[in-house]
């Protein structure tokens, strides 16, 4: 079967520091792969260039058996290539439903009825449908992170690129948004998921790909990816006792 989403030897650096080496993984549609590793360990910088926000010095980016590598964000997302930022960047003076309306019209190159069909459908995905009218500016931070989801979502994504979005939450607004990714994932969406909560991202990652220095260090079933003491020592600072 084709993948997804396959990232073939990419490699990085800035200046001196080589940020990424030859870093290969795959995701098929349906499956939700976590991105885990130490803090500066290269994630988002993987993400970026998956994304085409930052330029790789090597390797390619496929997408759905495509090479994508030489295209830009935009062309990507209508490619079926979305993403979540980090910090949410409510856009200016939108309402939610504009917001994802907007997503689904530069995004998923959608217009008029279906544009607004999918930005609807979007929000209720992301649990965001009452909130609709409500200003993007003025939301409190789990319905950030849900918006960031509804935006990703109207685009109409084959790939999804998470990136720790269950940051800064509680544990009890973390299961809400960690159902809401299984669901995406159980419609056929192929995810990616760079998290630093653990706990989050064992409930939906089906597989876990640690970066460490830049490298895969480990690729495989979540268990036995955290259980190596490689990932241990490197993510943790110490090997299992
Ligand atoms: N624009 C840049 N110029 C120079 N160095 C950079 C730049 N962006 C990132 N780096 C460096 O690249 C390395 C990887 O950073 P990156 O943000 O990708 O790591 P990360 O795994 O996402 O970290 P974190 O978990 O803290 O978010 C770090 O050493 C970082 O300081």
């Amino acid at each position: 079967m084709t993948a997804a989403l396959e990232v073939r030897d990419i490699g990085k650096r800035f200046g001196a520091l080589t940020v990424l080496d030859r870093v290969s993984f795959s995701v098929t549609a349906g499956e939700a792969v976590g991105v885990v590793g130490p803090n500066g360990a290269g994630k988002t910088t993987l993400l970026d260039i998956v994304a085409g926000v930052r330029r790789r010095d090597r390797g390619r980016v496929l997408l759905g058996g495509a090479d994508v590598t030489g295209l830009p964000p935009e062309r990507r997302c209508r490619l079926g290539l979305a993403r979540t930022f980090q910090v949410p960047r409510p856009m200016g003076d939108l309402t939610v439903f504009e917001t994802a309306l907007l997503a689904a019209v530069r995004g998923g190159g959608l217009h008029g009825r279906r544009a607004e069909q999918a930005a609807i459908r979007a929000l209720e995905t992301a649990g965001l449908l009452a909130d609709g009218d409500r200003r993007s500016t003025g939301l409190r931070l789990l319905s950030r992170k849900r918006l960031e989801l509804a935006r990703a979502v109207a685009a109409g994504p084959r790939v999804l690129l998470l990136d720790e979005i269950a940051g800064g939450l509680t544990d009890a607004e973390t299961g809400a948004l960690v159902g809401t990714i299984g669901d995406l994932a159980a419609a056929g969406i192929a995810i990616v998921w760079v998290e630093h909560v653990i706990r989050a991202l064992v409930r939906v990652a089906t597989r876990l790909v640690c970066l460490a220095d830049g490298r895969v260090l480990a690729d495989g079933e979540p268990r036995a990816v955290l259980g190596d003491p490689a990932v241990q020592r490197a993510y943790f600072g110490r090997a299992a006792p």
